[in-house]
């Protein structure tokens, strides 16, 4: 079974598909352990370039690769599975597409009863969030660390998301997440690679 542990970068919203591997790649080698594609508004042939050499790198970093929302996608570029949230479809019609083994995270936001029914689904893991305000999504709804000790008895990895930064990951690994997803406090540090290595080190 794949681990869901530990740093997960989230990636920023980027037009030049080179920059975005470049701040990818600094990040990569200092303790991710998950990337997920995120792009909200780039064309279908822009998401399948940047999904493409992202999933490359991804590969040679041996870096779990995930895309957000659109499962067409992370068949296309062979990913090791996709996150939806409540308007991305199913669990499984994404297994039916993507296979038995692939990664599906289900967006939970702050309701247990989601991560109970994505747990009944065969969701891979949950999530939870903004578990901080987020400058990301600001209209993220907002949802309480105690969240994470709730779902343990799922037995369901679970991945908290929303203004996550260095100086708070710490309080959100005590309170039971098994992964952090973070964009803005990643890519958006002074030193994007001294973040990652301080919030990477809280798995140790
Ligand atoms: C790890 C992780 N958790 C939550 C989300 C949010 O998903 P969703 O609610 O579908 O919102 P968008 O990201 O699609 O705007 C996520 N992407 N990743
Ligand atoms: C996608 C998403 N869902 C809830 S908050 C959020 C954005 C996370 O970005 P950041 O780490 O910059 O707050
Ligand atoms: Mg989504």
């Amino acid at each position: 079974m794949t681990v869901i542990k530990g740093l997960y970068a989230v990636s920023p919203e980027a037009e030049d598909s080179e920059q975005l591997l470049a701040k990818v790649s600094r990040v990569l080698d200092n303790g991710v352990a998950i990337l997920q594609y995120r792009n909200k508004s780039a064309n279908t042939v822009r998401r399948l370039r940047q999904a493409s050499l992202l999933a490359s790198l991804c590969k040679s970093r041996r870096v779990l690769f995930l895309i957000n929302d659109d499962v067409t996608l992370a068949r296309a570029v062979e990913a090791d599975g996709v996150h939806l949230g409540k308007t991305d479809g199913s669990v499984a019609d994404a297994r039916a597409i993507l296979g038995k083994n692939a990664i599906i995270g289900v967006s939970c936001y702050n309701d247990i009863a989601l991560a109970e029914q994505a747990a009944r689904d065969g969701a891979s893991y949950i999530a939870f969030g903004a578990v901080y305000p987020s400058r990301t999504k600001p209209n993220a709804v907002a949802a309480p660390l105690s969240l994470f000790a709730e779902a343990k008895r799922l037995g369901l990895p679970s991945v908290a998301i929303g203004g996550i930064t260095p100086d708070n990951a710490a309080e959100v690994v005590a309170a039971g997440a098994s992964a952090i997803a973070v964009i803005g406090g990643l890519f958006d540090a002074p030193d994007p690679a001294a973040a990652a290595r301080q919030m990477a080190a809280l798995f140790d």
